[in-house]
Order: structure tokens, then C-alpha cells, then sequence
């Protein structure tokens, strides 16, 4: 018996940040859209927790107890008294450290599977609360969509999309670290005034008509001066895929990953080309939201 569970990347339209908290943490008004690049997690009962994974970066994601996914496992078997006998496999297509939320993926995937695999009967409001715990964008990862998420951005509201959206994502030669990236956003802002974060009533209005323009013009993340400051070439990314034709160019949460909204499936072709022309990226991939989160996949 095994359990396969399919989880979307996701790409924020709004990064709003305020001020570093006590705990370290900031608080956010995060605008997060699911897009259809997904990490598949298959759990299968074994005698010891073990990690696989297979996929274009399975080389850079831990295979030990420090994986999302095994923490998912053992923060479920804690609570309901059970061992975390489970082999998880990983089947990654989210680029790693990409400010996409593959790790965050895999965990909210490997929670839901394990899940089912128990039949520990969780309701889902427990299963949003372990997902709090194992990180800030994990429980968006399991409800997928669009939502705004306050607090860490862990506290969600589901929002209303009018149709779909479609985006190139230029992956760039290494990787960025989330708290690298927030550290730079505190430097960068020493001495400033950092406004309260939030959500912007001209981008719920636009998700919610599915107007591609009127998203491209209310965009915005205040992650994106700091990523550019660790990794200024991405600059040269964004202006790649603005000359290409695309709608806007932001960097995808804390970065390093680029996103290109675009009006349709032919445009998204021709800026995925000219972006890889443009020798700016590694790789590049296309991708519509919304998408549904985590979803089992086969038993
Ligand atoms: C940048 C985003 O991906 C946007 O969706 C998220 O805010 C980050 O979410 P995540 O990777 O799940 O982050 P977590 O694992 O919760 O936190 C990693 C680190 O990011 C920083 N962090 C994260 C979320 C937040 N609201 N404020 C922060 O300052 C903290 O330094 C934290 O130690
Ligand atoms: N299942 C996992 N997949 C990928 N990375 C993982 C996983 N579990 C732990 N990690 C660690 O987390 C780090 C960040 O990886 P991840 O792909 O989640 O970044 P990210 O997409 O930038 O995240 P976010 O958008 O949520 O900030 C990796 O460098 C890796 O060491």
C-alpha cells in the first residue's frame, strides 16, 4: 500500500513585509498563486523513516531528518502515538531554493500522505496547524489556489480568482537563501520607517476579474531589492523577459527564481525562448494558476 500526493509550486503576487518582529520573524500581507509545477510525494510503510528523491535538483535537497517531508512524518506520528515507518519519495520538479516553496511543498505533501496512508482521521484544521509549525508558506502549499496569508503567512484566507493566469519562471544558476534574503531586506531598511504590510485592494480586484493587465500593474515584492542585492544579475533576468513581451517581471518571493506574467500559452512560449536566448538564466519553465494543492494523486 502506498499513498501519492501532488503539490503545486507557488509564486507571490504580492510580498508585502513590514518590520522584523521580536521572534526574528516579519509580518507579511502574502498574495500567494499556486502554479501548476508540481513535487510528487509518495509515502509507502517501511521499517525506518528513509527520504528518496529523484528530479533535475535531487541533488541539492537533504535526504536526513532535516527534509520537510520526514518532518511532516514525524510531526504527524507524535501527535497520534504512531512510529514514522514510512519511505517518502520524492519526486522534485519545484526548483530548489528558488523562493517557490518546494521544500514547503513536500512538506504539506508528505503531511497528507502519511495522512491518508494512517487514516488518522486529522481534521484539517490540525493538519494546517503541523504545517504552521514546519514553516511560514507550508500551509499554503496544502490548500493551493490563491490566498492571502497575514501573520508569517501562515494565516490564511482563500481568495476568489476570475480566471488563469499564465507566467514563464527563469530558474538562475544557484540558489538564494530565505533568510539570507530577509537579513538583507533588515539592512537595507535600517534607519527607515517600515510601513504595516498590506493587501493591496487593486490586486484582490484584479485575481478576482482574471485581468492580466490589471495584475500586472499591482505586482509587488519587498523582497526584491534585497534579492537583487545578494544576486544583481537577476536584473538582467527581468529585463530579458520585459523586452520579450512580458506583462511584468518580479522576482518570485525571496528569490532567486524570476516570474514573467504573460497574456496567453503562445506569448509564454515566445518569452520562455528569447529568455533563454538571452543567456540571463540556467533554464526556464512555463506554468498557469491557479492550481489546486495538495491533491492525492493514486493509492
Ligand atoms: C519568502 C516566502 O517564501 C514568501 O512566501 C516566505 O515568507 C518564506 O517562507 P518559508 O520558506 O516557509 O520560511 P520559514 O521556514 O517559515 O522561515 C525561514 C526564515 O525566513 C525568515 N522569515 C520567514 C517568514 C517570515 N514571515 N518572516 C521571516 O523573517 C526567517 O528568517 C525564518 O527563519
Ligand atoms: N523537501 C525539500 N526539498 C527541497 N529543499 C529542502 C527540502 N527539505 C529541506 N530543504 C532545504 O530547504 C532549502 C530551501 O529549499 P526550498 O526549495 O524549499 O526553497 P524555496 O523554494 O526558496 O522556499 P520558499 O519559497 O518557501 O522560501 C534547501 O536548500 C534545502 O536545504
Amino acid at each position: 500500500m502506498s499513498v501519492t500526493v501532488r503539490v503545486p509550486a507557488k509564486v507571490n503576487v504580492q510580498l508585502a513585509v513590514g518590520a522584523a518582529r521580536a521572534d526574528g520573524f516579519h509580518d507579511l500581507a502574502n498574495v500567494f498563486l499556486a502554479v501548476g509545477l508540481y513535487d510528487e510525494i509518495t509515502v509507502t510503510p517501511a521499517d525506518e523513516l528513509r527520504v528518496t528523491c529523484d528530479g533535475p535538483d535531487a541533488d541539492q535537497v537533504p535526504l536526513d531528518r532535516t527534509n520537510l517531508a520526514a518532518r511532516a512524518a514525524v510531526a504527524l506520528a507524535e501527535r497520534y502515538g504512531r512510529s514514522p515507518g514510512v519511505h517518502l519519495h520524492i519526486a522534485k520538479d519545484i526548483p530548489v531554493a528558488g523562493g517557490m516553496a518546494g521544500g514547503s511543498a513536500d512538506g504539506a505533501g508528505a503531511l497528507v500522505a502519511c495522512d491518508a496512508l494512517w487514516q488518522t482521521g486529522a481534521p484539517r484544521e490540525e493538519l494546517l496547524e503541523i504545517c504552521a509549525e514546519l514553516g511560514s508558506d507550508v500551509p499554503f502549499s496544502l490548500v493551493g489556489g490563491a490566498a492571502l496569508g497575514i501573520g508569517r503567512g501562515e494565516q490564511l484566507t482563500p481568495l476568489e480568482v476570475g480566471g488563469t493566469f499564465h507566467w514563464v519562471f527563469a530558474m538562475a544558476g544557484r540558489g538564494l537563501s530565505t533568510p539570507a534574503v530577509f537579513r538583507e531586506f533588515d539592512r537595507l531598511g535600517e534607519g527607515t520607517d517600515i510601513p504595516e504590510p498590506v493587501a493591496s485592494q487593486e490586486l484582490l480586484a484584479a485575481l478576482a476579474k482574471g485581468d492580466p493587465d490589471a495584475l500586472a500593474a499591482a505586482v509587488s515584492n519587498d523582497l526584491q531589492p534585497a534579492a537583487l542585492s545578494l544576486f544583481p544579475e537577476l536584473a538582467g533576468t527581468l529585463a530579458a523577459g520585459r523586452a520579450a513581451g512580458a506583462l511584468t517581471a518580479l522576482v518570485s518571493g525571496s528569490g532567486p527564481t524570476t516570474a514573467f506574467l504573460v497574456r496567453d500559452p503562445e506569448s509564454a512560449a515566445a518569452v520562455a525562448q528569447a529568455l533563454l536566448a538571452s543567456g540571463t538564466c540556467r533554464t526556464v519553465r512555463t506554468a498557469s494558476g491557479p492550481a489546486p494543492g495538495a491533491t492525492i494523486a493514486g493509492r
